[in-house]
């Protein structure tokens, strides 16, 4: 009996979007650039890596010649004959290069309306806003109210926020109200607080999302995240390929921060994760534990929040070599009808200005020991991996996108 397996490569964009221009992207290219960089030695850190890219195992399941027929260009270190599999290119119809848009679209729910963004000025959430969560949440104040990059603007304001208590809240081009304090001196708990009260703020101007961003350290130079991120995200608009999955009486695996993306819609197994290497170790438990029809979608979120918004090419270039190191452990788990799909939700070109998501296309890599190799071409809606999965696991179509298989 089939079961399906999506490694979600968060921000892992091989250009070629159609529409980049309406997002001042137009070229960004995330696996391309990495690619080219390393090749010209622009990617080595010692004691990291050095060097040419090296993911041979993507690449023998088409990322070589996904990156190809996004754009035209064979990346260096790549080759355009994938050993196996069937590869493609999604092309994302939601209008948002976000991290729910993309998930929401990939689980076959594009997204119909427009999110509620905050403007680039400062401040930048309205008054009337920020007014009402200070008084309901019991605040001195806040920080920040503006957009910023999460890292930086801990370093910035984090001592004013252990002096004040006041904490920072920031926004960036997605549609989020994010809100940084210290894990100790605020409190943990106090800030999953203040982020509920903000999220019922929100949610009726359509923002997607509030993150928790707690940190701990003492100086600017040791402030540092820790993995309780948490987001509280609206929930998806119709059913996803969770909820059909689970209404369809099958188990959903739910690894990393995918079932915060989903508002936890559709998850039967919750399974928390952070960093590569652990995210790993999770997706091969729930497939140990998976049974008939389960479906497991795990987010690696790393080559998004570690090195994509940190423009860190060779931090995001070590990344994709760990993943696929780490690969054929999957591949060697998988039972014969087991379909594994390997895609992203946006870009994150490292080597574009500034610190936000870049449009572009994703790759669409399957592979299941069942399935001859082929191409499937450039997708027009990544709503067609939600349906291909549905038709692998028995499912009735759903109302958007089309099986590949
Ligand atoms: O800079 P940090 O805090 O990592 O923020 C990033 O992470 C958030 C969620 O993806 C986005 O708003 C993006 O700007
Ligand atoms: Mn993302
Ligand atoms: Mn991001």
């Amino acid at each position: 009996m089939p079961r399906a397996i999506v490694c979600l490569l968060d921000s892992v964009g091989i250009g070629g979007a159609p529409d980049a221009a309406a997002y001042g992207d137009v070229g960004a290219n995330t696996v391309g650039h990495i690619a080219e960089w390393a090749a010209a030695g622009k990617a080595d850190r010692p004691s990291l890596r050095s060097g040419p890219l090296h993911v041979p195992n993507m690449d023998a399941l088409g990322l070589g010649a996904a990156v190809k027929l996004s754009t035209g260009t064979l990346p260096p270190n790549f080759s355009d004959t994938p050993l196996g599999g069937r590869f493609g290119v999604g092309r994302e119809i939601s209008k948002g290069k976000d991290t729910p848009s993309g998930h929401w679209e990939i689980a076959g729910v594009p997204v119909p309306f427009e999110w509620g963004y905050f403007p680039q000025t400062e401040p930048s959430f309205p008054p009337e806003l920020t007014a009402e969560f200070i008084r309901r949440a019991g605040l001195p104040g806040i920080l920040g109210d503006k957009h910023a990059s999460g890292t930086t603007i801990i370093a910035e304001q984090g001592e004013e926020h252990i002096r004040s208590g006041k904490p920072i809240c920031y926004t960036s081009i997605d549609s989020v109200f994010q809100i940084a304090a210290h894990e100790t001196h605020f409190g943990l708990e106090r800030l999953y607080e203040i982020c509920q009260i903000a999220f019922e703020l929100t949610a009726p101007l359509n923002v997607g999302r509030v993150i928790a961003r707690p940190f701990i350290g003492e100086t600017p130079e040791s402030f540092k995240r820790t993995g309780n991120r948490r987001d509280f995200a609206i929930a998806p608009p119709e059913p996803t390929l969770l909820d059909r999955n689970a209404a369809a009486g099958n188990q959903v695996y739910a690894v990393g921060k995918i079932s915060d993306i989903y508002a936890g819609s559709g998850v039967t197994h919750k399974i928390k994760g952070t960093g590569i290497p652990q995210l790993f170790d999770k997706t091969l438990d729930a497939m140990e534990m998976a049974a008939d029809r389960a479906f497991i979608m795990t987010n690696f979120v790393d080559f998004d929040s570690e090195y994509g918004h940190r423009r860190d090419v060779p931090g995001y270039a070590a990344a994709l070599e760990l993943f696929d190191r780490r690969l054929p452990e999957i591949i060697a788990k998988m039972r014969h009808d087991d379909l594994l799909v390997l895609t992203a939700d946006h870009g994150n070109d490292p080597t574009w200005p500034g610190s936000d998501h870049t449009r572009e296309q994703v790759p669409i890599l399957v592979f299941s020991p069942a399935l001859p190799k082929g191409e499937i071409g450039i997708r027009s809606s990544l709503a067609d991996i939600g349906e291909s999965i549905a038709a692998w696991l028995g499912l009735a179509p759903g109302r958007h996108g089309k099986s590949f298989l």
